[in-house]
């Protein structure tokens, strides 16, 4: 399969100070990658940076097949990079369903599918987006990125606070996304195990450099390995 997007030496961050540093990695169409590391060393700052919403001081950004260092946040989403940030800015004006439909373009995910994949969006269709639980308004701003069509999804630790029954159900969808549907994926998150058991690779980062890059199974396999480069308990 050809390459989707390849990092090669990035140094990136906000004005002057750089946050990530020299950071390259390829991936695959249909590849997932858990994206690791301590709290602050330039997780989100890299899914940022793919979306271009960082100051690039080296390095490039090739995105399939051609540079997008330089392309507007807005015409990499068109590209198709899918982002879904930490804060899931929900509108209380907006119902479920025009929070999906107001982003739709063209493709296979459309609000059929979105309500298979997550068949309490269907239930909560008519609600606002001030009516809806944290778990909720998660799926809404996955399920919004799918409604552009994305050939990848930058999910930014999308299980954080949330109650353990809503994160059986995410999961679960983004298992069938990676698993079924092939999407590929890049996400964050600050339940290592957990993000490993959902990708084939992991990525640890520490002060912004690239710190561990292997299989994700091999690492879920080395619990004190995972450990020391995460600090998980
Ligand atoms: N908008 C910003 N302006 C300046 N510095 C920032 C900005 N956002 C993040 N940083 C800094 O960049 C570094 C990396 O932060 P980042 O949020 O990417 O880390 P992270 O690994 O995602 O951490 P967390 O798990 O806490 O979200 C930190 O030192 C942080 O203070």
């Amino acid at each position: 399969m050809t390459e989707l997007l390849v990092l090669d030496k990035v140094t990136a961050g906000y004005g002057e100070s750089i946050v990530l540093e020299d950071v390259s990695f390829t991936l695959k169409e249909g590849d997932s990658l858990a994206l690791l590391g301590r709290n602050g060393v330039g997780k989100t700052s890299l899914l940022v940076t793919l979306m271009g919403l960082t100051r690039l001081h080296k390095g490039s950004i090739r995105w399939a097949g051609g540079d997008i260092s330089r392309v507007s946040t807005h015409k990499r989403s068109r590209a198709g990079l899918g982002w879904v940030p930490q804060e899931r800015h929900m509108f209380p004006s907006l119902t479920v369903e025009e929070h999906l439909t107001v982003v739709a373009r063209p493709g296979p995910w459309n609000l059929q599918k979105i309500y298979q994949m997550f068949p309490r969006l269907f239930e909560r269709r008519n609600n606002m987006g001030n009516q809806l639980s944290g778990g909720e308004q998660q799926m809404v701003a996955i399920a919004r990125a799918l409604m552009t069509n994305p050939r990848i999804l930058l999910l930014d630790e999308p299980m954080e606070g949330l109650a353990p029954i809503i994160v059986q159900e995410l999961v679960r969808a983004i298992r069938k996304l990676v698993q079924e549907e092939g999407m590929s994926v890049i996400v964050v998150e600050q339940h290592a195990r957990l993000a490993l058991s959902l990708t084939q690779r992991a990525i640890v980062l520490d002060r912004g450099r690239i710190v561990h890059d292997s299989d994700s199974a091999s690492l879920l396999a080395d619990g004190d390995k995972l450990d020391k480069l995460v600090a998980v308990a």
